[in-house]
This record gives C-alpha cells, structure tokens and sequence, in this order.
C-alpha cells in the first residue's frame, strides 16, 4: 500500500514519520507532496520519503492520500487533485471542519476517512478521533486505524458532529493547556522565581497531577478535593477561580473551538 502526504507541517509529517517508523508501511511507500521548496529540501536530505512538488507526480501512484494542508488551502487542492485521483483511492483528512460530503464532491471519491489528531501526536502521545463515510469497508478502515495509532490512541466516533466536537476539546485543546502553564509561569516570574525554576515550577506540577488523574479512577473534583485543606490555600485559589466564573469560562472556549470548526465546514 502506498499512501501520499499532502502537507507536511506540524501534522503531516508527524503522521508521516509515524508511519514510516511502524511495521505497517515500508519507507519507500510514503511519498510527501508539499508546497514549500524549503520543506522539500529538508526532506529530500532525510532520504526516507519520495517528496515531490507536482500532484500529477505522486497522486496517481498512492492508495491512500492524506489531506494535512490547512483548510483555506483545501478548494485549491480539491480542484487539483479532481483530474488526478481514480476509483477505490481513500482520502484520509485531519483538516479541521472540512467535511466528508465536500470532499466527496470536490475530490470526486467516496471513500473518505475524517480524523481530528492532536499535536501530542508528535511524541506518540495523541488523541485522534475519526469516522469515515459508509463506502469504506471495515477491512479497510481496519488497516486506517491501525495507520492513525501510529502517533497514539484513537477514537472512533458516531458521526461528523463528534469530530467537529472533538476539535473543541483534545484538536485544540493542548493549546489550553499551555495557556494555563502560560499563566503559571508568569505568577511564578511575578513571585521572583527565575525563568529556569519557573518552568520547572509548572511543568513537573502538570506532569505529576495528570499522572495522579491517570493512575486512579478519581474524577478531578475528588483530586482537587485531597489538595484543599479546609481554610487553606487551594481553597483560597479555587474560590477565586469560582469567583472569577473560570469553569465556565473554560468550557465557553472549548465550544468556542467546536463552533469554529462547524464554521469552518460552511466556508
Ligand atoms: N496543528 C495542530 O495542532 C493540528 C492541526 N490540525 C489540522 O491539520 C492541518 C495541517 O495543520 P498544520 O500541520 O498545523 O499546518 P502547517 O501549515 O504546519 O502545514 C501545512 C503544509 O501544507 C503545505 N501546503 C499548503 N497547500 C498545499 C498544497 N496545495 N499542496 C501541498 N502542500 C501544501 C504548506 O506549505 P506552505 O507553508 O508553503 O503553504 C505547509 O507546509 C490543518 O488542516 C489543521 O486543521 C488538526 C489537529 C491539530
Ligand atoms: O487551530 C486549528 O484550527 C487546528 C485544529 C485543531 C488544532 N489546530
């Protein structure tokens, strides 16, 4: 099976290296097409991928074609690669809101994978969900899952409003993480720490509470309840966090990024 790369930014050629470390695909059957002369050069000195600039060269070859450019890029792409693509070829597309009835339009195939990965997914440690239009067979969708677990777990859900969701919390939601590190780190700089022990600080204290969450069944409110003395200090910080309507703050971004998503399907 030979499987085509269109992009290769952050998640791209994540996905790609992935795939070409696993047992699944053989090196020489990756093959990347990007825009960038500058990421082609880089890539042609790495030697394990064909990299090509022109969809006529490389897109007829490939069983499987992996959309990673972002949206605003995608008509222009669709329109190319319509004359290029034959039947029984699958689209796999990690773009956010692009949906599985536009590319089947504007590419002209049915079989059409929509997944959501995150960027953890390039240490091994992503969340990507998926679902994928009735033309792909389950044995195919199989070997997909197993391709999209390359870069850690997946999800396969219901239907396209999942994805779409799914955006709003794991897509986008490593970005919130570091938005509360961010803050950290800054009252950590305001308290006088230094930048070194300020980062130190907030990443061992992230570290460590996701892998107390982890190893136990508790929910968060019963982990926040071990850290709260009655009187105390976490208790001060999470009434000015309830104060301040922060958890619902939270979730208004999360649906935020959703909504953006389900936009981004009607552009
Ligand atoms: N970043 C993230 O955390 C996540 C991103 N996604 C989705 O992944 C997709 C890619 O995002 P990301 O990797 O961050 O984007 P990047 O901008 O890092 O990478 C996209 C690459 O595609 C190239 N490109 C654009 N148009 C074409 C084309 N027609 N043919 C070939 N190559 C092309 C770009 O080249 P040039 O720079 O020259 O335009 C660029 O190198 C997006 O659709 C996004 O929604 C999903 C989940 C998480
Ligand atoms: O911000 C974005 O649009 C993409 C989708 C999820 C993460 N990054």
């Amino acid at each position: 099976m030979k499987v085509l790369v269109i992009g290769a930014g952050n998640m791209g050629l994540t996905y790609a290296e992935a795939m070409s470390k696993s047992k699944i695909l053989k090196k020489r059957n990756i093959m990347i097409l990007d825009n960038s002369e500058e990421t082609r050069t880089r890539l042609d000195k790495i030697s394990h991928f064909d990299v090509f600039h022109r969809p006529e060269d490389c897109v007829p070859k490939a069983d499987l074609i992996f959309l990673a450019v972002k949206p605003y890029h995608s008509t222009d792409l669709f329109t190319r690669l319509k004359s290029l693509v034959f039947e029984g070829q699958i689209v796999i597309s990690i773009m956010a809101g692009v949906t599985i009835q536009t590319m089947q339009d504007e590419i002209g195939l049915p079989k059409v994978v929509r997944a959501m990965p995150n960027l953890p997914a390039q240490i091994g440690k992503g969340l990507t969900s998926y679902t994928a239009s009735e033309e792909v067979s389950r044995i195919e969708l199989l070997t997909i899952e197993d391709l999209l677990c390359t870069t850690g777990k997946t999800i396969k859900v219901r239907n396209e409003k999942y994805i779409d969701a799914s955006t709003g919390i794991s897509g986008s939601g490593p970005a919130y993480v570091f938005y509360f590190m961010q803050s950290m780190m800054e009252a950590a700089l305001q308290m006088g720490f230094s930048a070194d022990d300020s980062k130190d600080l907030v990443s061992q204290t992230f570290t460590g509470a996701v892998e107390l969450f982890n190893q136990s069944d508790l929910s968060p409110n019963s982990w926040m309840e071990r850290v709260a003395s009655k009187g105390g200090t976490t208790r001060a910080a999470l009434d000015s966090m309830e104060d301040n309507n922060v958890n619902e703050l939270i979730k208004e971004a999360a649906f935020a990024a959703f909504h953006r998503a389900v936009e981004l399907g009607e552009e």
